[in-house]
Parts: structure tokens; sequence; C-alpha cells
């Protein structure tokens, strides 16, 4: 996504991200921020999201220097899905993913994203979002989780599943937000941009 006059720009490379923030009209630029996602020893979920996105917005940020590309804010955010206390972030080959799927099936699971958006001038600013949605799955059979795994979908995705996709076939219940769990809240994010200033084309308020 190349837009003429960014206004920020997205560190991230997820496809989802950018869909997202293209629906809601913001003009950016995306940038690299590839980073290591391993949690730490006992992390708190919550903990875990928040630390990733902040990572990510500051990776970015340096990328954003070391390009030496006019400043702009950036903005970042990491999604986990919470099963049994476990965090469970993107699988690392389909038996990972079938594993993560088996642990959902028939039961609830919370998804957490956190967003975070760094302004990086005149004065630098941090801004952080959280969003919480639970989901419910299914019982799922082992030859559906087979050929889930076959159509190449859990691949790239926290939890093994995308509900934008053929997971939705799965999904009995959302209490929270659809946005968030595709990786980007849009009620958070906005509600951030406008608090560091960053126009939306929406109606003026009097
Ligand atoms: C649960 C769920 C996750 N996801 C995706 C959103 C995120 O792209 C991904 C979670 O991994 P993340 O590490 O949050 O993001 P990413 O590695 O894809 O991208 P980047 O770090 O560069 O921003 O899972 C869906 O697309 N649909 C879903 O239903």
């Amino acid at each position: 996504m190349v837009a003429k006059f960014p206004q920020l720009y997205l560190a991230s490379s997820s496809p989802r991200r950018a869909e997202l923030l293209t629906q809601i009209g913001v003009q950016f630029a995306v940038i690299d921020a590839d980073c290591d996602e391993t949690p730490l020893p006992a992390e708190a979920p919550r903990d875990y999201v928040q630390r990733m996105a902040r990572l990510k917005a500051n990776t970015g940020s340096a990328e954003m220097v070391a390009q030496q590309l006019p400043l702009r804010p950036i903005l970042a955010a990491d999604t986990a899905v919470i099963c049994n206390a476990r965090i469970l972030g993107k699988p690392r080959d389909v038996h990972d993913a079938a594993t993560m799927l088996r642990l959902l099936s028939g039961r609830r699971h919370q998804v957490l994203t956190a967003v975070a958006l760094l302004i990086p001038t005149p004065k630098p600013q941090e801004w952080l979002a959280l969003s919480k949605s639970d989901v419910t799955f299914r019982t799922l059979s082992e030859a559906e989780i087979t050929w889930y795994c076959r159509t190449g979908e859990p691949l790239d995705k926290a939890g093994s599943y995308g509900i934008q996709g053929y997971g939705a076939l799965f999904v009995t219940a959302l209490n929270g937000s659809y946005s968030g769990v595709m990786g980007l809240p849009i009620c958070e994010t906005g509600r951030l941009l406008k608090q560091a200033g960053i126009a939306l084309m929406l109606p003026t308020e009097n």
C-alpha cells in the first residue's frame, strides 16, 4: 500500500491490518517491523500483546529513521488467542496448527489485540489500546481439522484460524470486536488516531 501523501506508517506485514486501515480511509505506507515474538517466561497475555505492539511500532520507527523517511506517526498491532491460559500465536507448521485447533474445538477462547501508535515529532508520544473478544468454536472433527489445515489459511494467523475466512465455519459466538479478532480493532484504532490528532474522513463535530 503506497499512499501518495501518507498520514502514517503501518508497521506490519499483515494484509488484514492494511485492509482494515484502508476501510476507514486512512492514507498510509507500510513499513517493516520484523521482531522476535516470543513471550517472556510467565508473561501475562495482555502484557504480551501490549509489549509486542509497542515493540513493532518502535521497530517501525527505527526503520523510518534508518531509511531517512519523512517522520510520521507509526501504527502497529499484535493479536494473540488465549485458551486455557495459553498464549497461541501463529503456528510453526500444519502439525502445530492442528494441535491449536484441537484445543479450540468445542471451547470458548479470548482474542486480544493491542494497538500502539507512536508519534515521533515534535515531542515523542505513545498511545496504546487493547481490544478483548470472546470467541466460541463448535466441536471440530479430525477430518475438518485436516481439511482446514490443507487450505493453508491457519498458517499465518494467531490461534491458527481466520474468522474472516473458512474459519468462520467454526465460530458459534463472538462477543467483542470482529475487526479486533481479524487483527486491528477499528473502533479503538479510530479513537487512538483521534486522540493523537490524526484526522479521519468523518463529519466534523460541532
Ligand atoms: C484470530 C485471527 C487472527 N488473524 C491474524 C491477524 C494477524 O495478522 C495474525 C496474528 O499475528 P500478529 O503477530 O499479530 O501479526 P502478523 O505477524 O500477521 O503481522 P505483523 O506482526 O507484521 O503486524 O493473525 C486473522 O487474520 N484472523 C483471525 O481470526
